[in-house]
């Protein structure tokens, strides 16, 4: 009997070193099920998100949270606090928490709960989606509306019934693929600007999303799919600073704005107070929500939401790949964080220019 050799063997997988099954979202969704309260919040969350972007809920939305979750324990232990401050708040702000479980990173790094739960090279993505999703429920069962940054074209099957707010990063926002994505996603979407500070392409990648697309993409069991989608209207721009320095002040949302205008699209926007508005530097934060926080108590209405990075403890650690045991808790390990009494007072002064706000339109 003659053996049929693949004339292609020496031309495929040289570099591959396995390839392994990985479970599927439907398994995943059934062995971490969603109970009514969660369900609940992510309706909520969503339709408020929709309405404060629209100009039909008055509120600020403030998406706030840890740049990259490590510990479940300590997201969980941050989210009742948030809970709590956002439930007091929740006549002036819409609170999400930040539960970002992928990091894209510059070069190398730690690249998030997902890819490495045990935080130890062990990559055991089977097990973190679990994880993931299962902390996804237990803070939106708690009623805060959760955030997550899209990075993995595959992962949204398994986790994105529970998520209010989706982000697409800097390092994101001009890929094909990420605004199909988007053009998918049932919950609204921030687009960011990129990490050399340009605007236009986050303009261009909400306009992408928004329209219809067809791209190959993974169905609930796990097989691959041709998914055609309807487009997402509730993709806006989020201005995040970059090389070439902030862009939070008020000529940086009017220039946004400009753009958002000549695109045809309304001009809605989120500032985040972090990465490259606050050249990764914590404290700086405070002075973009104070500037911020200025500017709509006067009055301003096209910046719609605020992005804060915090978490428990100030500041940020080094994780050593194995040795997540010696990790202060509750401190990040990608970007630095405002601590939480900081957070906590930042956004009572976010509520405060709210009230201010509504004072000065009530007057005139
Ligand atoms: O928000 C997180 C980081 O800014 C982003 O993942 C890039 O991180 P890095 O420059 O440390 O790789
Ligand atoms: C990675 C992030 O931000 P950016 O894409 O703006 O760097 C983030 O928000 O976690």
């Amino acid at each position: 009997m003659t053996i049929a050799l693949d004339p292609t063997r020496d031309l495929d997988d040289q570099r591959t070193i396995s390839i392994s099954p990985l479970v599927s979202p439907d398994e995943i969704r059934r062995a971490h099920a969603v109970d009514d309260a969660a369900v609940a919040t992510v309706r909520a969350g969503r339709n408020a998100t929709v309405d404060v972007l629209n100009g039909d809920d008055d509120r600020l939305m403030v998406i706030v949270g840890p740049c990259s979750v490590h510990d479940p324990a300590a997201a969980l232990d941050y989210a009742q606090r948030l809970a709590c401050k956002a439930a007091d708040l929740d006549d002036r702000l819409h609170v999400v928490m930040r539960v970002y479980f992928e990091k894209p990173r510059t070069t190398l790094g730690w690249k998030g709960l997902i890819n490495d739960p045990h935080l130890d090279g062990s990559f055991d993505v089977n097990t973190g989606l679990g994880i993931g999703r299962q902390l996804l429920v237990d803070i939106s069962s708690l009623g805060l509306p959760v955030a997550c940054e899209f990075l993995d074209p595959i992962t949204p099957q398994y986790i994105a019934d529970l998520v209010s707010y989706g982000a697409i990063g800097a390092r994101t926002a001009a890929s094909q693929v990420h605004r199909q994505l988007s053009s998918a996603l049932s919950m609204p979407v921030g687009i960011k600007n990129g990490t050399d500070g340009d605007v236009q392409v986050a303009v261009d990648g909400t306009r992408a999303a928004a329209a219809s697309h067809v791209f190959p993409g993974m169905d609930r069991n796990g097989h691959a799919a041709l998914i055609q989608t309807t487009g997402n209207p509730d993709c806006h721009v989020i201005l995040r600073g970059g090389s070439v320095g902030p862009n939070y002040d008020e000529a940086s949302v009017d220039a946004a704005a400009a753009l958002l205008a000549k695109a045809g699209l309304p001009e809605r926007i989120v500032i985040d107070a972090s990465h490259g508005n606050s050249n990764k530097d914590h404290n700086k934060q405070v002075d973009v929500v104070d500037d911020v926080a200025r500017r709509i108590a006067a009055g301003e209405r096209r910046v719609v939401g605020m992005m804060l990075e915090s978490f428990i403890e100030a500041g940020r650690q080094d994780l050593t790949l194995g040795r997540a045991d010696d990790l202060v808790y509750g401190k990040s390990i990608t970007d630095a964080c405002l601590d939480w009494a900081t957070t906590a007072r930042q956004l009572d002064t976010l509520a405060a220019a709210v009230t201010a706000r509504r004072g000065a339109e009530t007057a005139r």
